[in-house]
């Protein structure tokens, strides 16, 4: 039986600015994205019936779960009566701000794409991606990249390699409330994308490192201070820069010393439940057949 194998990487987003909010809810945002080598992996089977199996008993396994939403587009879209198994081994934390969730649904849509022979195109996927979430369109894609209106218009960047360690204090956060706080709260925007997207154009990683910056942080850090403990840390420890990303609450800090980021990750590891070594990358899934 024909299998297929997907490495979903998740993001991290290198600034953001919140720009206004739009008539159906959602946020114009400026943002740049990047792909980084922390990645959930799927696998995809034939099947009569729709099936996921998650390795972390906290993702939903019916409707709720955004590979069952993609199914069941993608089913009445091209009228198809057979199923699929999927086995997720979850690998990227929950609601951490690292599109844990939308990377496995962009992995969902290259992967039936080809297990029921849907030909579809680039349009195509992106067209569902979006209408499953905002981040699903740049998880289609992956790498680096600037993104306009709700995180789907993009400009394709390429960043120096960088390598980051990241710290996610145990608590989960709903994006839905960080971005209506942000309205509720009235912050100003930092306005950091152009000077983040300028210093990535420029290849200088540590103009890049100084100007990363993202505004839903003032929301999210007002709720859990720890934030800004691990950010302190993180620079006390050798980082060139840190921020948070997405909604959080996942901090990450750039390094350009190894040694340092080693002995970083040896002492934040003893304090934080998750702690990861990784780098950026140029791609946001990975296809085995
Ligand atoms: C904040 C970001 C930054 O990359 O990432 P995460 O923290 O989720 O990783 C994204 O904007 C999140 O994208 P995503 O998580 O896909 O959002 P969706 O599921 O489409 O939307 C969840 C809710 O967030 C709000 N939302 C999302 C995106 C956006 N540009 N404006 C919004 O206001 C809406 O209230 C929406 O109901
Ligand atoms: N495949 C999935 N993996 C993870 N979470 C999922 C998935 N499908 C739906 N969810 C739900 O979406 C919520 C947030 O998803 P996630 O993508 O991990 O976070 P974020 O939007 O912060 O990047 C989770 O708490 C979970 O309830």
């Amino acid at each position: 039986m024909k299998k297929i194998k997907v490495k979903a990487y998740a993001k991290i987003n290198l600034s953001l600015d919140v720009l206004g909010k739009r008539e159906d809810g959602y946020h114009e945002i400026s943002t740049v994205m990047q792909s980084i080598d922390l990645a959930d992996i799927l696998e995809f089977e034939k099947n009569e019936i729709v099936k996921v199996f998650c390795s972390d008993h906290r993702v939903p396994e019916g409707e709720d779960n955004l590979i069952v939403k993609v199914i069941n587009l993608l089913k009445e879209k091209y009228q198809k009566k057979e199923g699929v198994l999927v086995k997720l081994n979850k690998k990227i934390p929950l609601a951490a701000g690292l599109a844990g969730g939308s990377a496995d649904a962009a992995a969902t849509i290259v992967a039936l794409d080809k297990l029921w022979n849907l030909n579809m195109s680039k349009e195509e996927k992106k067209e569902i991606a979006l209408k499953v979430g905002a981040d699903v369109p740049f998880c289609l894609e992956g790498g680096t990249k600037l993104a306009k209106g709700i995180g789907e218009i993009f400009e394709n960047l390429k960043v120096p390699s960088m390598s980051l360690l990241l710290v996610k204090p145990d608590i989960e956060i709903s994006t839905k409330e960080i971005y209506d706080k942000w309205d509720r709260l009235n912050f100003k925007s930092h306005h950091a994308t152009f000077l983040v997207a300028q210093a990535i154009q420029e290849g200088n990683i540590y103009k890049i490192a100084e100007n990363i910056k993202n505004d839903l942080e003032l929301v999210t850090s007002r709720e859990c201070e720890v934030i800004n403990q691990i950010k302190e840390e993180l620079l006390k420890k050798g980082a060139l820069g840190c921020a948070m990303s997405g909604s959080g609450p996942t901090v990450y800090g750039i390094f350009d010393d190894l040694e340092r980021l080693k002995r970083a990750y040896e002492d934040l590891k003893e304090v934080y439940s998750f702690v990861f070594f990784s780098k950026t990358i140029d791609k946001g899934l990975e296809l085995y057949e």
